[in-house]
């Protein structure tokens, strides 16, 4: 469960990017965070994955209360929310297996259950066959895929996606929500953010916009609600 009372962030020179929200999302809720480009979204979810701090109020994530976490616990929390990016992140001069691998070697999982896991997960994202490919011999959708299953391969409670389809085709885009849903449906919580209409309107979820920081709408089963 996440749950954020009365966050403001404001950023070093001052701008004021969330101004007062409070929210709580349940476990395995999957949640649409919209709003106009610059609202503060990309900062809602920095919070949640400890990439920024709140300047003000209380963030907790699954109990703990990570604006104020001590740094030797971080590795521990941040173990259990994948994050998954517009641009893919994956580091090009890895295999797929090697992409994907590297998130459990981090946290020195014994060998031959990452051998298994990162296969299992490879499988499960679509990419049986490629495990040896390079990110730059995948076409963009199968490079999402590689950055789902590095977010999944720990088994994260919550999956944070930003904006996961803005770099891909219509078609590509649905085979990347269908994923999500499946891995929603497997028990993570999903909050993504997004500025793709036809898929919130299409895949019914809980909507939360943001407009200057605030949240403005909230709702079950929403639409995207702007025009652009
Ligand atoms: N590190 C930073 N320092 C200063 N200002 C920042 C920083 N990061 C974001 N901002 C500002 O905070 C506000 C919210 O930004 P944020 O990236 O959260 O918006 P967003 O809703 O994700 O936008 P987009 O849809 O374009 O990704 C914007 O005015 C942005 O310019």
């Amino acid at each position: 469960m996440i749950e954020m009372q009365d966050i403001w962030k404001t950023y070093a020179d001052g701008t004021h990017a969330l101004r007062g929200v409070s929210v709580r999302i349940d476990r395995n809720d999957f949640v649409y965070l919209v709003g106009p480009s610059g609202a503060g979204k990309s900062t809602f979810m920095k919070l949640i994955y400890r990439e920024e701090v709140p300047t003000k109020g209380q963030i907790s994530v699954n109990g703990f209360n990570i604006g104020k976490l001590k740094p030797r616990k971080i590795p521990y929390v941040r173990r259990n929310i994948g994050v998954i990016f517009q641009d893919f992140r994956l580091l090009q001069k890895m295999t797929v297996f090697e992409n994907i691998a590297f998130a459990m070697e981090v946290i020195e999982a014994p060998k031959k259950l990452i051998r298994k896991r990162t296969m299992e997960v490879i499988e499960l994202v679509g990419l049986k066959g490629k495990h040896n490919s390079l990110p730059t011999q995948l076409s963009g959708g199968e490079q999402q895929r590689v950055a789902i299953a590095r977010a999944i391969i720990n088994n994260p409670s919550v999956i944070v996606a930003d904006e996961p389809t803005g770099n891909l085709d219509p078609e590509t885009s649905w085979g990347i929500m269908n994923l999500l849903e499946e891995i929603n449906f497997r028990g993570a919580t999903i909050i993504m953010a997004t500025h793709n209409r036809e898929i919130v309107n299409s895949l019914r979820k809980r909507v939360i916009a943001i407009e200057n920081g605030e949240i403005v709408r909230d709702e079950a089963r929403g639409e995207y609600g702007y025009e652009i």
